[in-house]
């Protein structure tokens, strides 16, 4: 089974790392993930006290079971050795790196992590946010094994399409449905992109709900009140809980026949499977939530 089912990331927030009320606040908030932000939401003037204010966010030990990762600054700007640097010094569990094009950038990316001194525990997540990216994503996924999560950057996505965010996401929806298959054909986890308008509550809870009918494991996020949509729309109900239960036990008691009804439903050993992963998913947010 791949990685998501044992490590919930339903809610990632990005947030700028130059922001101290925020870093602040995010101790508190019962998000997944975080990324400590170091590109876009970064003023250039403000990057150098961002990286120390990240490092030292990483390894302050205040921010409970929440995965901590560094978004650095892309590979090919003045930023992103010394970015590089900071986290290597504070071994995240991840190093998110923007627009990630092809499977050589992962190798060289893999390169300059071991060149850095990047711990083996920090993992690499690439963030596919251009036509090219979204064409490459299965390579881009497959190159390597220290890369386990793809982002989905829309923002970027949108600009480089020239299009514009229109409700249901029409014009991205091969995109991120490629996304999507790239991580399943090789067993990684996938994040779907941001929602701008962080007062539009019924707008963005359309799009997690898009997300997840998609197969995206997750969704990153900018804002604190998008915390609860994420978390309980990439969560299993407690509907879907219990049919999975009474699905297994059906199975179960249908001793080795090779289908058996439950609900009146057929079921094969793959819906099986799938009622199994769900509990998986279900058990490991349930641990979190403790
Ligand atoms: C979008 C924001 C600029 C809005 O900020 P603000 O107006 O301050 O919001 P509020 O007043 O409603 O905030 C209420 C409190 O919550 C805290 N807060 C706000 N946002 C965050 C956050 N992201 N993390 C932690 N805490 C947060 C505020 O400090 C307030 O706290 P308090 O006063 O103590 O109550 C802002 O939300 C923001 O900056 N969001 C993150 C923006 C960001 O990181 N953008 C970059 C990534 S998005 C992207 O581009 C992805 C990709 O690359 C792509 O291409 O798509
Ligand atoms: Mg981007």
């Amino acid at each position: 089974m791949s990685d998501q089912t044992f490590r919930p990331r339903r809610s990632v927030l990005y947030m700028p790392s130059s922001n101290e009320r925020a870093l602040e606040k995010a101790k508190t908030l019962p998000v997944d993930a975080l990324i400590l932000d170091l590109e876009d939401a970064v003023a250039p003037d403000a990057k150098p006290q961002a990286r120390v204010n990240a490092a030292a966010a990483v390894t302050s030990g205040e921010y409970g079971a929440k995965e901590l990762t560094i978004r650095v600054n892309g590979a090919d700007t003045e930023w992103h050795h010394d970015d590089l640097k900071a986290a290597a010094e504070a071994g995240p569990d991840a190093i998110v790196v923007p627009k990630v094009n092809s499977a050589d950038a992962v190798l060289s990316l893999v390169d300059a992590f071991d060149a850095a001194g990047v711990p083996d525990t920090t993992k690499l997540w690439a963030m596919i946010e251009s036509p090219y990216a979204i064409l490459h994503a299965e390579e881009i996924a497959a190159a390597s094994d220290r890369l386990n999560v793809l982002v989905l950057g829309t923002n970027d996505l949108v600009k480089e399409l020239y299009v514009e965010h229109v409700p249901g996401r029409t014009n991205l929806v091969t995109g991120l449905q490629l996304a999507v298959l790239a991580a399943r054909a090789t067993g990684k986890v996938v994040l779907d992109g941001v929602y701008n308008d962080v007062k539009d509550v019924d707008g963005y809870l359309a799009e997690v709900e898009q997300g997840r009918a998609f197969g995206f494991d997750g969704k990153t996020i900018i804002h604190p009140g998008q915390i609860e949509g994420a978390n309980a729309g990439f969560a299993p109900s407690a509907e879907a809980v219990e049919n999975a239960r009474g699905l297994i036990q059906a199975w179960e008691d249908g001793k080795g026949a090779g289908v058996v009804t439950y609900n009146g439903r057929m079921v094969e050993n793959l819906h099986v499977e799938s009622a199994e992963r769900t509990l998986s998913i279900a058990e490991a947010i349930s641990k979190l939530e403790d």
